[in-house]
């Protein structure tokens, strides 16, 4: 169906739908910009009563699918062997990968950190400037959308240990929603991990990767509250 609204408008209608016929599903949101449709489709849960901030998952996963890829070039492993937690946003500045928490263990060159830092950050703007309006990210995104799903059902059918990033109402910052290392269970995003400890670099990502979150997510607030 094609329709005329306009995407955000689009967005809250198919919100709203959830709320009618799946009011207890688990969603993984992954339309963009994700780091203000969580919070748009947040209010239109609340506005209907059915909001539980354990059931809304944005999805960040392809951050962390990259950063693992970049990562493991650089340390000329597997990046199946490599795990980087990408915490703060989808776009930008917001997307911080906590390069001094990379496992395995292992340390990298203040340039490194920054070409890192900065292909991470950028990867997504890279694949849309390539494709040259032809669209996004298609195949890696669909692959980070089922490795995330999967985690998401594996925690459903009541597995243990499944911890993955993603962008949910949180209490680790100051902000409503964040993205970090959540347990995955039964119900959802069960346990929301704080970022651990950081170092001087990441530090001063997370106050520049917060300024414009907060405004991400006012702005999708304030669309369902206009
Ligand atoms: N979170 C992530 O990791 C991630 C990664 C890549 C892309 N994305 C996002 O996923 C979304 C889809 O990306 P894409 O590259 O597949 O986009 P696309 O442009 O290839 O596909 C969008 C689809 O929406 C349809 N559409 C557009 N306007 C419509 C309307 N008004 N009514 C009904 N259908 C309409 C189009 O026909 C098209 O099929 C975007 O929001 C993109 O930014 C997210
Ligand atoms: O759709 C985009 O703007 C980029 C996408 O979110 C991505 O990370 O590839």
């Amino acid at each position: 169906m094609i329709c005329s609204k306009s995407m955000p408008e689009l967005f809250k209608t198919l919100c709203e739908g959830i709320t009618k016929f799946c009011p207890n599903a688990i969603v993984n949101l992954i339309s963009n910009p994700v780091n203000s449709t969580v919070p748009i489709a947040a209010e239109v849960f609340k506005r209907a009563g059915t909001f539980d901030p354990k059931r809304l998952l944005g999805v960040t996963m392809l951050d962390v699918v990259r950063a693992n890829t970049f990562v493991a070039e650089v340390l000329g492993r597997d990046p199946r062997e490599v795990d980087v937690p990408v915490v703060g946003g989808h776009a930008g500045v917001t997307i911080l990968p906590l390069l001094s928490q990379v496992k395995p263990t292992c340390s990298f060159t203040p340039k490194e950190i920054d070409q890192l830092t900065d292909r991470i950050q950028n990867g997504g703007t890279e694949v849309v400037e390539a494709k040259a309006g032809a669209g996004s990210a298609t195949l890696s995104m669909a692959y980070a959308a089922v490795k995330f799903a999967d985690a998401c059902l594996r925690g459903l059918r009541g597995d243990s240990g499944i911890v993955e990033c993603a962008f949910v109402a949180s209490q680790v910052t100051e902000l409503p929603f964040f993205a970090s290392k959540v347990r995955l269970g039964r119900t959802g995003a069960e346990e929301i991990f704080s970022l651990g400890p950081l170092n001087e670099y990441e530090r001063a990502g997370l106050e520049k990767a917060k300024k414009e979150l907060a405004a991400s997510i006012e702005k999708g607030v304030s669309f369902v509250r206009k």
